[in-house]
């Protein structure tokens, strides 16, 4: 499943109710069903819901955490021309 999103439909997305999407890399990852086995805890994770966190991402984990997990997570795109 890719769809395209805007920074706003991923904004819209930023409580585990309302599927906890995040962006790296552009990409957007819907984390509601991940949060309780994130191994870095849950409370990390909604704080950044509805947010670009890539920064934050590559502070703690490499590459092969998204090619281990991406596939799984991964919803989607956000449009390049639709930013906050
Ligand atoms: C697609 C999203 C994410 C996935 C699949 C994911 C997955 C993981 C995994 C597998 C680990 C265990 C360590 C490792 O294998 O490298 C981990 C640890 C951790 N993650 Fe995430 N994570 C995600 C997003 C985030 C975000 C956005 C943050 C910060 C806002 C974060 C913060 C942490 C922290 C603090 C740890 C613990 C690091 C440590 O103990 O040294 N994670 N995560």
């Amino acid at each position: 499943m890719s769809e395209s999103f805007t920074a706003k439909d991923v904004a819209a997305h930023n409580t585990v109710e309302k599927g906890l999407y995040i962006i790296i890399d552009g990409d957007v990852y819907k984390l509601d069903q991940f949060v309780d086995e994130h191994p870095g805890g849950p409370k990390i994770l909604k704080r950044v819901g509805g947010k670009d966190a890539t920064k934050q991402f590559w502070k703690y984990h490499n590459e092969g955490v998204l090619k281990k997990y991406g596939p799984k997570l991964k919803v989607g795109t956000v449009q390049a021309d639709a930013k906050l």
